[in-house]
């Protein structure tokens, strides 16, 4: 019986992690094929997008943090019936730009609701599933929002306009899980050039999941 696996992209706005998940979608698309399977949250689907353009809106400044929240959790839904869960049942590996752990950051910690009340929140969202494998793309919440503000000044959204404060909470609550949860989750120095940062990626995925960075006509787990 084959077993998918599910690889979670994390860290903090702007840490390279869209740009490193493309580079190394690039350098393994011919290895794996359509074995692969890329993904973003919040999104990767119709419903789950729709949810993702209230949440990220501008203009909706009234958004209470709770209803922000569930609204993640309800896309995350969304998304794992849809997609994830799909794939991960076809045997496939599932690459995900951001999943449980950016709402234990960003809702937990950033918005200060709680780590552990939105982590227990986030089980009726995922039924308990968790990522096989997360990157932790690591650098200084400041370097992120700056690369961010100097190259993508149309897409700053409701989250990147938040005070450096709460982006400091955030980058605290991933060193926390980082810390308790070293067997899955693996820092990337992420100040790095971005070559460097994908070698690095690869390494690590082909260290944890060795049978899955397998050739196209290799055993899978
Ligand atoms: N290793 C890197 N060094 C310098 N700039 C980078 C690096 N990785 C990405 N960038 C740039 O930083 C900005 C944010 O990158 P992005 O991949 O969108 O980050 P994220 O998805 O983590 O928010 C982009 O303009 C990108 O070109
Ligand atoms: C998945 C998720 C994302 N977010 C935030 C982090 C980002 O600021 C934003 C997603 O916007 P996005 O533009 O995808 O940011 P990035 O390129 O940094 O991943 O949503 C949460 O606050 N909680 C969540 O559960």
């Amino acid at each position: 019986m084959l077993t998918g696996k599910l690889v979670t992209f994390e860290g903090p706005d702007g840490a390279g992690k869209t740009s490193a998940l493309n580079a190394i979608v690039a350098q393994l698309q011919p290895q794996l094929g359509d074995r692969l399977v890329v993904t973003r949250e919040p999104g990767g689907n119709q419903i789950s997008e729709a949810i993702r353009n209230i949440i990220l809106d501008r203009n909706n400044t009234a958004m209470d943090d709770r209803t922000e929240a569930l609204l993640y959790a309800a896309a995350r839904r969304q998304h794992i019936v849809q997609t994830i869960q799909p794939a991960l049942d076809r045997g496939q590996l599932v690459l995900c730009d951001r999943y449980l752990d950016s709402s234990v950051a960003y809702q937990g910690a950033g918005r200060e609701i709680g780590e552990q009340a939105v982590y227990d929140m986030n089980q009726f969202a995922t039924k308990g599933l968790t990522a096989d494998l997360t990157l932790y793309f690591d650098v200084d919440a400041a370097v992120g929002l700056n690369r961010i503000q100097q190259h993508r000044q149309n897409e700053i959204n409701r989250l990147d306009v938040e005070a450096l404060s709460f982006h400091h909470r955030v980058q605290a609550a991933y060193l926390q899980l980082l810390a308790d949860h070293p067997e899955r989750i693996k820092r990337i120095d992420a100040s790095q050039p971005l070559e460097e940062v994908v070698t690095q990626a690869i390494q690590i995925m082909t260290t944890k999941l060795p049978t899955y960075m397998a050739t196209e006509g290799g055993e899978r787990e």
